[in-house]
């Protein structure tokens, strides 16, 4: 099931990603902790894109249910060892029941020939017409929950670690602030992104490209080899072995990217970003293949308009010294404090 390809995104979520962002950030002053705000953001959004909720209340409870069940993947899996761990189980039922509320509420609506046009109405449809056997209402939450689990932690921290590089690069900052300048200087303060305003952001698609080369929010992904496969100098993966093919290593090696330690976005102006001339595809933030993230032009996107709404409306520096850290998961000690100040809007000249 495809949920966010690019026509999705250009006909019906992108004008919510730019409307929540901009919701979340008329409140932002002074200190902000950006990580937390860039959670809020993608949480809201994947709800949105899931079920057609807007934030309230409702969202609110679910997301702080939700993040104790963030919290228990990083424990010892043993309730008894583990508060933690207890609160975590004890929360994903709870999140699991409001989300089956939500299923049959939507079940009915359906009878009464009601129809939203979001992930769920998707995911029901299949049970009607899609001659698979259907989804049970068990099957629905489940999937639910993991794509609010594989879109959030992801796109914020990408989110917050594209702010960090480019707040220690300003010459990076200051061309996308350009970019995004000149299209805001075609619009209104307010006025909605449109697809063709995303199609012409060529030098902030390189900071993305960085950012997810540098940042390697998933460090690697497993494979269970399904048949012997010889690789490069003769080395065999012997059928039934499982693999960890390293995401990292490969972003990280200077072979194919120069000083590849280096934030350096204009690398990708000759589109590949690569050093060597291998026709190997040696950037895979997303994986590859047929378990390729299936939410990465997605999360390409909120990148994108996160940054295009962060650098037209403020100017900003970091409030304390913050470090990147890659274990357990990659993500910044302190959830990256920044000082915001909102920038005065010039108003096009009158006659
Ligand atoms: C910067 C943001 C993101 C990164 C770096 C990322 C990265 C990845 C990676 C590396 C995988 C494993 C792919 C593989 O096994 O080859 C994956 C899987 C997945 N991602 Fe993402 N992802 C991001 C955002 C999202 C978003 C926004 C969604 C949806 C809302 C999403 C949904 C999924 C799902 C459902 C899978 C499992 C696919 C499968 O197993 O078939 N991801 N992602």
């Amino acid at each position: 099931m495809s949920f966010a390809n690019s026509a999705i995104i250009r006909d019906h979520l992108l004008l919510d990603i730019d409307r929540l962002v901009r919701l979340n950030m008329d409140s932002w002053t002074g200190r902000v902790l950006l990580m937390e705000e860039a959670k809020k953001i993608t949480f809201q959004l994947t709800v949105k894109q899931l079920m057609s909720f807007d934030p309230c209340e409702w969202t609110e409870n679910l997301m702080k249910e939700y993040m104790l069940v963030i919290e228990g993947f990083f424990t010892i899996p043993l309730p008894i060892f583990s508060t933690t761990y207890r609160r975590a189980i004890q929360a994903r039922t709870k999140v699991a029941e409001a989300l089956s509320l939500v299923v049959g509420e939507r079940r009915r609506e359906i009878e009464r020939g009601e129809r939203k046009n979001d992930m769920l109405a998707a995911l029901l449809d299949e049970d009607g017409g899609g001659g698979g056997g259907g989804f049970s209402d068990e099957e629905i939450v489940d999937f639910m929950l993991a794509l609010l689990v594989a879109g959030y932690e992801t796109t914020s921290t990408i989110m917050t670690l594209a702010v960090k590089y480019l707040t220690e690069n300003p010459i990076a900052l200051a061309q996308l602030k350009e970019e995004h300048d000149e299209i805001r200087a075609t619009k209104g303060e307010k006025e909605a992104l449109q697809w063709e305003d995303y199609k012409s952001m060529p030098f902030t698609q390189c900071v993305v490209n960085e950012t997810l080369r540098v940042a390697n929010i998933i460090s690697g992904v497993f494979r269970r080899a399904m048949t012997d496969v010889t690789i490069k100098d003769g080395y065999t993966i012997p059928k039934g072995w499982k693999v960890f093919a390293s995401l990292r290593a490969v972003h990280m090696d200077h072979r194919h990217f120069k000083d590849a330690r280096t934030f350096n976005p204009w690398r990708w102006q000759n589109n590949s970003g690569t050093t060597g001339s291998s026709s190997v595809n040696v950037f895979t933030p997303f994986g590859g293949g047929p378990r390729r993230c299936p939410g990465a032009e997605l999360a390409r996107v909120e990148l994108s308009v996160f940054l295009h709404r962060l650098v037209t409306q403020f100017s900003w520096v970091a409030a304390e010294q913050d470090k990147v850290i890659f274990f357990p998961t990659t993500r910044t000690q302190k959830r990256y404090p920044i000082i915001v100040q909102r920038l005065k809007q010039v108003q096009p000249c009158k006659d």
